[in-house]
């Protein structure tokens, strides 16, 4: 399913986002702090309505479908994906099937999308008892669990040791669905998207391959660190060195 983002405002923070993923394409979306990343995809799964602009799926707007179905086309893994209350982790994955009604499949899909996220073993622990990684892996269990055709991600690898960062990002690509992910760590932005758009101050400032825009004029412009750009040993994936930096933005 294509996601395609068009002239997206809202007000102060937003001044016209435009990017289209393409079906089964995995998109970055990168950028320093407050540019308007997670705006944009709040916007997207629908828990911000924007002041202009409109957000497609299969060229069809958003807005024009009821909730319900959005979200049978698009599974969100956000900032605000909180559990208030100790559920077990399978029925906080299960939630996950809401969109579509009960099933007779519904506690093997579960299961599965556990196993998938190394926490078949957390089945039945209270949600509220897990560790930071492994409630991230149980949340991102739940959006693969709505069998989703897109996927949008805010830091989905936020709390994970390397290891499942790693096997998190491997497994979105392995999907085949549409995925529109915001990520800080630029490398593995890098190793894992076929395109990335980077977001300066509510405006997509550069759109392209990893390897088209990750240099370091533009790093220097949007993120003002000095990179070095050097092919990884075996994928030839561009990567990332910086440069120590003594005065910090902040
Ligand atoms: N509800 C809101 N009311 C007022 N300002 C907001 C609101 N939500 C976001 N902002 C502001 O909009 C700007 C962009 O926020 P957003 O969360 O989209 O940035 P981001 O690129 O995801 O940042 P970060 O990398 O820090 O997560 C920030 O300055 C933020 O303070």
């Amino acid at each position: 399913m294509e996601v395609r983002i068009e002239g997206l405002a809202v007000d102060g923070i937003l001044r016209g986002v435009d990017l289209t993923a393409g079906t089964g394409e995995v998109h970055g979306i990168v950028g320093p702090n407050g540019s308007g990343k997670s705006t944009t995809l709040r916007c997207a799964y629908r828990a911000l309505k924007p002041h202009g602009g409109v957000v497609r799926l299969d060229g069809r707007d958003i807005t024009t479908t009821r909730v319900r179905d959005t979200a049978r086309d698009l599974a969100a893994l956000t900032q605000d994906s909180h559990v208030e209350f100790d559920f077990t982790v399978t029925e906080v994955v299960a939630m996950g099937r809401l969109p579509h009604g009960a099933g007779p499949d519904d506690e093997a899909i579960v299961r599965e999308s556990l196993t998938r996220v190394d926490a078949a073993h957390l089945a039945h622990r209270g949600f509220l008892t897990l560790s930071g990684g492994e409630r991230q892996r149980v949340l991102i269990a739940r959006a693969l669990t709505q069998r989703p055709r897109v996927l949008v991600l805010d830091e989905p690898t936020n709390h994970l040791d390397i290891s499942h960062q790693l096997a998190v990002l491997a497994l979105v690509r392995r999907l085949g669905v549409t995925v529109l992910a915001v990520l800080h760590d630029l490398n593995l932005a890098a190793a894992h998207c076929d395109r990335l758009h980077v977001l300066d101050r509510g405006r997509v400032a550069h759109s392209g391959t990893p390897a088209e825009v990750l240099t370091p004029e533009v790093l220097a412009e949007v993120f003002r660190v000095r990179a070095h750009v050097v092919p990884h040993p075996t994928t030839g994936v561009p990567q990332l060195l910086f440069d120590h930096q003594e005065a910090t933005p902040c």
